[in-house]
């Protein structure tokens, strides 16, 4: 490797560092905005959902900490049309608070993060980390980041490792499918009815908490495509891209039912997706089944 192809990699590695802790450190005040926040903010986002105060402002939180980087160039996220550019070499992406209708619940909820080499809209195969905090009982974060994947809890803004080598367990026995029966496809029911026999339902409404018991327990999580919606809920560079690097590299499989999401190219920033994460041979079965 070249001296100066040496130091941008060095570069880059610092500025995901700053990414991964300046998210660490976001999230005290995030979790406040959530409890500050409960209520609509009367606007959708460029998805066409609701979105709830407490969305924007993690939003807008996230997107001061992070383009606050020297290293960082774009901030896009979930909440926002555009692609928000600075000088810098990398990008985030994020879902500032995935499981926002958990809220009013008061159920599970978290933020989604994906770094990339290349400017969004763009392919998962340019993540070069990506991870999720969850706001549950205690604050957690898993972080997928040079092949391997980590567990932390967050405390006041730092981070302690809890966990070093995340996998998916081998034998799996959790599953959490969204959408409701009634609008699955046919193929997709079909593979559900088997699955049901196998594994134990476990549904959160919160797409972070559900796959955290799939790293947990091993099992499949799905959005999948629906009879009156192809392209499923999930966005593809908010959610289903980071989530699918994460899964891989815990020795998961991840698919939009056809291939890796990671290598499904976008056409737009808020495209959505069909999405299937899991064991391996769980999300094998799934894409013959649907085939
Ligand atoms: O309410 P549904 O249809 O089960 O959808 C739940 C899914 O939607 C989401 O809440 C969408 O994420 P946002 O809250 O970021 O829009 C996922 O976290 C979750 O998996
Ligand atoms: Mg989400
Ligand atoms: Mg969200």
């Amino acid at each position: 490797m070249s001296k100066s192809l040496d130091t941008s990699t060095t570069e880059a590695e610092q500025t995901v560092t700053e990414v991964i802790d300046g998210i660490v450190e976001t999230t005290p005040d995030v979790r406040r905005a959530v409890a500050d926040h409960r209520g609509q903010s009367n606007s959708v986002n460029p998805s066409g959902d609701d979105q709830l105060a407490a969305d924007l402002r993690a939003d807008e939180l996230f997107e001061q900490r992070l383009l606050g980087i020297d290293g960082v160039a774009t901030y896009a996220s979930e909440e926002r049309a555009e692609v928000k550019a600075t000088d810098g070499r990398l990008h985030v992406a994020m879902d500032p608070l995935d499981g926002s209708s958990n809220l009013e619940p008061n159920s599970g909820m978290g933020t989604i993060f994906g770094v990339y080499s290349e400017r969004p809209p763009t392919v998962g195969t340019n993540l070069l980390a990506a991870g999720f905090v969850i706001y549950g009982p205690i604050t957690s974060m898993v972080v997928a980041r040079k092949g391997g994947v980590s567990e932390y809890i967050l405390e006041d803004g730092d981070k302690r490792m809890v966990d070093d080598d995340v996998t998916v367990p081998d034998d799996p026995t959790v599953f959490g499918f969204g959408g409701g029966i009634d609008s699955w496809t046919d193929e997709f029911a079909a593979y559900a009815e088997e699955i049901r026999h196998e594994l134990k339902l476990r549904y959160g409404g919160a797409m972070v908490a559900d796959i955290n018991q799939i790293l947990t327990y091993g099992g499949v999580f799905s959005y999948p495509e629906l009879e009156s919606r192809p392209e499923g809920k999930l966005r593809l560079q908010f959610e289903g891209q980071p989530m699918a690097y994460i899964l891989e590299s815990a020795g998961g499989r991840s698919s939009n039912g056809e291939q890796s999401l990671l290598e499904v190219e976008p056409d737009e920033l808020h495209e959505r997706t069909p999405l299937y994460l899991g064991n391996d041979d769980l999300i094998d079965r799934l894409e013959s089944n649907i085939d």
